[in-house]
């Protein structure tokens, strides 16, 4: 059998790492997918082993049956749709498992998603021989949420072959989970994104999982209802960085200035809280135009990424963006965990009059 399944990527608009201390961030997905392809051995494959497959990074990893039943012994189909938590034996048994791949020097964060693989995999299917191959559309490492993406979209695959989920497995094309499904989708890619992200806060496994654009806060998410649409440049500075590094930053510096990282974090919460209302807010009880409502989310923008820069997650390269943006009035805020990765600009409605001013 061979199970295909896929997830989105994201940007936040407000939020980032203050969400991980309970302030409200909202998110929404963008149209860039993580693809998995599981497929499970079958006797004439004479394949005793599970492979994992990245095809963009040129890497195949594979490992034997044997070996994972002798560190997995317990792992067997899950008793219970939920997913355990990640035990301090597991780690051993999957850090030994990655110790012996010999990844490339250049490609060492690579490891994170594979363990999160690993973990998932047998958890759910247990030492089950099978192939499996991911590609993606999404820049790693970049603040897209490939991470999420990568873990919603195993999780779903993993979950379509189990009595967990119904799926009319005989259907062409693409099938969306139901929202109870998701929801089991959504806990399993949880548990993934802590090992990728070390604390994360849900939003990025949530809004991969659920799609659309979401407000969040303290694990709990709200599906919002935009009653009007943003054109967002996504310009990538091509830093990469690491975002449990990133959001481990952020949690000592809270622990360095407690007082004044609540006031932070506060702000930031008054941010999402005011920009869900922006973007929510109905033509019938409307006082302001889309313009005022455009010029309102670039103040908010240009608040949190203020806010961001005092939590110490902005970089140069995203400070060159806003300096390039701002010659052209444009506000930009970096998006996902900063230190590199990618700068979200609001290209305003009457950005078109602009340019035709410039070009004059
Ligand atoms: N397609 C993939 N295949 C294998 N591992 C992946 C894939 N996509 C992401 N990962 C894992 O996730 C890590 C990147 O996650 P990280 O959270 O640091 O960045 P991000 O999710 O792109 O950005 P952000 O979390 O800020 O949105 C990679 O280093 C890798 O370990
Ligand atoms: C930086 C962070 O807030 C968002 C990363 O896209 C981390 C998280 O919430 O898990
Ligand atoms: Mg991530």
């Amino acid at each position: 059998m061979e199970v295909q399944a896929r997830a989105p990527g994201k940007i936040i608009l407000s939020g980032e790492h203050a969400v991980v201390h309970g302030s409200t961030a909202v998110a929404a997905s963008i149209n860039l997918y993580t693809y998995v392809t599981l497929r499970f051995s079958t006797p004439s494959d004479n394949q005793d082993s599970l492979k994992l497959e990245l095809k963009d990074e040129g890497l195949d990893f594979s490992w034997s049956t044997s070996k994972l039943k002798e560190l997995f012994p317990e792992s067997t189909e899950p008793q219970s749709p939920k997913p355990p938590s990640f035990s301090v034996e597991s780690a051993k048994s999957i850090e030994s498992l990655i110790e012996g791949l010999n990844i490339p020097e250049a490609k060492i964060s690579i490891a994170s998603g594979v363990s999160a693989f690993l973990w998932l995999y047998t958890s759910i299917h247990g030492f089950k021989p099978a192939t499996v191959s991911f590609t993606s559309e999404l820049p790693m490492g970049s603040g897209l949420g490939s991470s999420a993406s990568f873990c919603v979209a195993l999780a779903a695959a993993l979950l379509a072959c189990t009595d967990f989920v119904s799926l009319d497995l005989k259907q062409q094309g693409w099938q969306s989970f139901q929202e109870r499904q998701l929801d089991l989708v959504n806990k399993w890619a949880f548990e993934g994104e802590k090992i990728i992200h070390g604390k994360p806060s849900g939003i990025d496994n949530s809004v991969s999982a659920y799609g659309n654009i979401i407000s969040f806060k303290s694990g709990n998410m709200t599906h919002m209802k935009a009653n009007m649409s943003l054109k967002m440049l996504i310009t990538n500075t091509k830093v990469g960085r690491n975002t449990k590094a990133l959001v481990a930053g952020v949690s000592e510096r809270t622990l360095r200035h407690p007082e004044a990282m609540a006031f932070v974090f506060n702000a930031v919460d008054s941010i999402s809280k005011e920009l869900a209302l922006i973007l929510q807010s109905r033509a019938s009880d409307d006082v302001l135009s889309v313009t005022e409502k455009e010029e309102k989310i670039e103040e908010l923008m240009e608040m949190n990424q203020g806010l961001l820069q005092s939590m110490g997650v902005s970089h140069v390269t995203i400070e060159t963006v806003l300096r390039t943006t701002l010659k052209y009035k444009l506000a930009s805020k970096l998006t996902g965990a900063g230190g590199g990765g990618c700068v979200l600009t609001l290209l305003p409605t009457c950005i078109l009059f602009i340019l035709l001013q410039w070009s004059v």
